[in-house]
């Protein structure tokens, strides 16, 4: 994945950036759509795909996606909970002010198939959640946008939990874990990533949950314990 430079959390309107703060940033890479590959596919991700892809791809890009927020709306009963504890993931909510920030990844000729086949069980058959084109902007060259594939869980899944005040969510992370770990390295490892995009791509909803769970924590276990927790 590249991380680049800083860059604005809300997108200008105009699609030339202010040039980032030093280091200056070398010629943008061009990314064709498909670098001549008609097969080839952006894949859109905005939580667990930012750190855990997991299939193979040809090339990855930082950037964001107008017009929808990232929000801990979706139950997981298996990644990151149980049935009986379902923990929280995130999904996309439809936001006209909205900006969320995640990577896209090129997949090519063989690729293509493997990697949906694969995000059809992880992402639709274990979590609920559905496929949805969306326009990716990458951060360096936002002039150039990129349709991508998104996974979006909908209200209408019934994995669907909606929206909690973010110290109820907090609660809920700290407690439940699941077969791909605790909960509470996916928030965190969420959380790392956005710091990487850079301080102005904010995500207010992800911060406050992350300040709840750092408020709420030492109540719950001191910290060698919480540290063992992820
Ligand atoms: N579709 C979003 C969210 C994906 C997501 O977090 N899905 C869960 C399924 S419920 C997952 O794959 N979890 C794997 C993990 O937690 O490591 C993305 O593009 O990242």
């Amino acid at each position: 994945m590249k991380q680049k430079s800083t860059a604005r959390n809300t997108p200008p309107a105009s699609p030339s950036l202010s040039p980032a703060p030093s280091p200056p940033p070398s010629p943008p890479a061009q990314h064709p759509p498909d670098n001549g590959d008609p097969q080839a596919l952006w894949i859109f991700g905005y939580g667990s795909l930012v750190w855990r892809p997991d299939f193979a791809y040809s090339d990855s890009l930082v950037g964001f996606v107008r017009g929808y927020s990232r929000r801990f709306w979706q139950g997981d009963t298996f990644h990151r909970g149980s049935d009986k504890m379902p923990g929280r993931v995130v999904t996309l909510l439809e936001d006209r002010e909205g900006c969320t920030w995640g990577v896209a990844y090129q997949v090519r000729g063989e690729q293509v198939s493997e990697a949906l086949k694969y995000l059809n069980v992880r992402e639709a058959v274990l979590g609920g959640y559905d496929t949805k084109e969306v326009t990716f902007y990458p951060q360096d060259t936002p002039d150039q946008p990129l349709k991508a594939l998104a996974y979006v869980a909908t209200p209408q899944n019934p994995g669907y939990l909606g929206p909690a005040p973010e110290e109820a969510i907090a609660t809920q992370i700290l407690a439940c874990r699941g077969f791909s770990g605790h909960n509470l390295e996916y928030l965190l490892r969420l959380a790392d990533f956005m710091q990487l995009c850079g301080p102005q791509a904010q995500d207010e909803h992800l911060a406050a949950i992350v300040d709840a769970v750092g408020t709420m924590l030492p109540c719950f276990c001191p910290t060698e314990q919480a540290l063992a927790l992820v």
